[in-house]
């Protein structure tokens, strides 16, 4: 089996990030280091702040405190390598497939556009309009449009949420098998603890602002599902989920005293 080569991945070294929105803390001095090529899935109930995370990943919010690295040098420097996905695939309905790959390229860029649509398996649909395509077919395409800018992290934000099982499982496939031949960096912010832990390499739980979990996920690729390891690391990131932290316990009983 191809290994990633992780040279082509983003390094990360959050250091003690924060963020609050209006006076409330959504994050409290995460750290997270990565090497470059790594697969990291976060996790956490509604609400904890994955998305947030993920948008200071981006550079699209500023933290409140700490630092975002990559190496010696500001995260934010390397945005050009970094492509952010989302749940639904934000195409353009007046483009075609084809044009929404390559939006904002210039030059000879459907050559380009035509390879990173291959890549997903839709080179048949370039020319259709993006309402022709199933939800699963707009998602590869919003693949594609990242791929096209050869991204050295990779930011997905519950891509499949929205997807039936089966086309879950597909894109899935797919996801990992692009970050096998690329060996970009992948953050993926998931509700799906099954998907965490048959695609990442570390799951993490972010639970009262704070990372309170950091699971290697130990199952060799390529992971067959249902492997007895699966199952036992799904149910062990689930437990943490529903078991609440150590702080958020002491709030509650804070309150209960009150
Ligand atoms: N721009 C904003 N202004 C004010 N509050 C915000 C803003 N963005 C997020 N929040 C709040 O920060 C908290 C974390 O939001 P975030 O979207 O990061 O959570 P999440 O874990 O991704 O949630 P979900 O799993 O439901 O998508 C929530 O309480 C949310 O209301």
């Amino acid at each position: 089996m191809t290994q990633p080569d992780t040279s082509a991945g983003t390094p990360l070294d959050i250091r003690k990030i924060s963020k609050h929105y209006s006076g409330r803390t959504v994050l409290s001095q995460i750290d997270l280091q990565a090497a470059g090529g790594q697969f990291i899935a976060v996790v956490g109930r509604s609400g904890c702040g994955k998305s947030t995370f993920l948008r200071l990943l981006a550079g699209l919010e500023t933290a409140d405190g700490g630092q975002l690295l990559s190496g010696t040098q500001p995260l934010q420097e390397r945005q050009q390598d970094t492509r952010l996905m989302f749940q639904e695939a934000r195409l353009l309905p007046w483009k075609s497939v084809l044009q929404n790959v390559g939006l904002g390229l210039k030059g000879e860029w459907q050559q380009a556009a035509s390879e990173a649509l291959d890549a997903v398996g839709l080179a048949h649909r370039a020319h259709e309009w993006p309402s022709a395509l199933s939800g699963g077919q707009k998602q590869r395409v919003a693949l594609a449009r990242a791929l096209i800018h050869r991204p050295r992290l990779l930011l997905l934000d519950e891509p499949l949420g929205a997807l039936d099982a089966l086309t879950r499982i597909e894109m899935q496939a797919l996801i990992e098998s692009l970050w096998q031949t690329h060996g970009f960096t992948v953050v993926l912010v998931t509700h799906d603890v099954s998907e965490a832990v048959s695609l990442a390499d570390r799951v993490i739980l972010i639970d009262n602002g704070r990372i309170t979990l950091d699971q290697e996920i130990d199952v060799p690729r390529p992971r067959r599902r249902g492997h007895p390891r699966l199952a036992e690391l799904e149910a062990s990131v689930l437990n943490h989920i529903l078991t609440p932290s150590a702080s958020q316990q002491e709030n509650q009983s804070l309150r209960r005293t009150a």
